[in-house]
């Protein structure tokens, strides 16, 4: 399944290159999942998953297990890559994404100042209060797909969305990995 864009896109993904690598990680258990109210940095205000930039040197595996535990102090385990956002923003640097989910984390999901932890049931997350790109990917990738994502946004709001379910990398619209 994919979501089509309806227009072009006046960016010219081939060549597009985000200026912020970085990671968000969804962690389930049973039929609810980990998110948190971001408190600091991009989307202050949101609910989103834990994660935030990659450090120069850091994988994004590093830097997403090092998100966790500054942001809520668990670590989480087996971390599965399942997808890939490419985000085209109109007035903060582009970001490309490296999303994880897990099931399995050590420590007690705990408020800092960067995060409040929030278990959600499934059904009950909070779309209106997340990013507008998070409907478009999360409920699937939940259940198990992995996807790669690309959206240009103007402001909060998106002007230009193409989402692929089955593949997750940037070779889906680049004829190459
Ligand atoms: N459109 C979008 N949809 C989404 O779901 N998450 C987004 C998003 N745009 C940005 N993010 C997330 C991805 C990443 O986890 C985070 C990056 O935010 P930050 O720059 O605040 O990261 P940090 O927590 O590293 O912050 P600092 O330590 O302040 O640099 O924002």
């Amino acid at each position: 399944m994919s979501a089509i864009p309806s227009n072009e896109s006046p960016v010219e993904w081939k060549s597009w290159q985000a200026e912020i690598p970085a990671t968000l990680m969804f962690i389930k258990r049973g039929g609810e999942v980990l998110l948190i109210e971001k408190l600091t940095g991009i989307g202050q205000g949101k609910v989103n998953g834990p994660g935030g930039k990659i450090d120069p040197g850091e994988t994004a595996e590093e830097a997403i297990v090092r998100e966790c535990q500054e942001e809520l102090h668990i670590t989480p385990k087996g971390a599965v890559k399942m997808g890939e956002l490419h985000f085209a923003m109109s007035d903060i640097p582009d970001i490309h994404c490296h999303v994880f989910m897990a099931t399995e984390f050590e420590g007690t999901p705990t408020a800092t100042r960067e995060a409040n932890p929030m278990w959600t049931a499934i059904e009950a997350i909070p779309y209106d209060r997340m990013w507008e790109d998070d409907r478009h990917w999360l409920p699937q990738m939940l259940e198990g797909q992995v996807f790669t994502g690309r959206f240009q946004f103007e402001g909060e709001k998106i002007v230009w969305m193409d989402v692929r379910f089955g593949e997750c990398g940037r070779g889906l619209w680049y004829g190459h990995s």
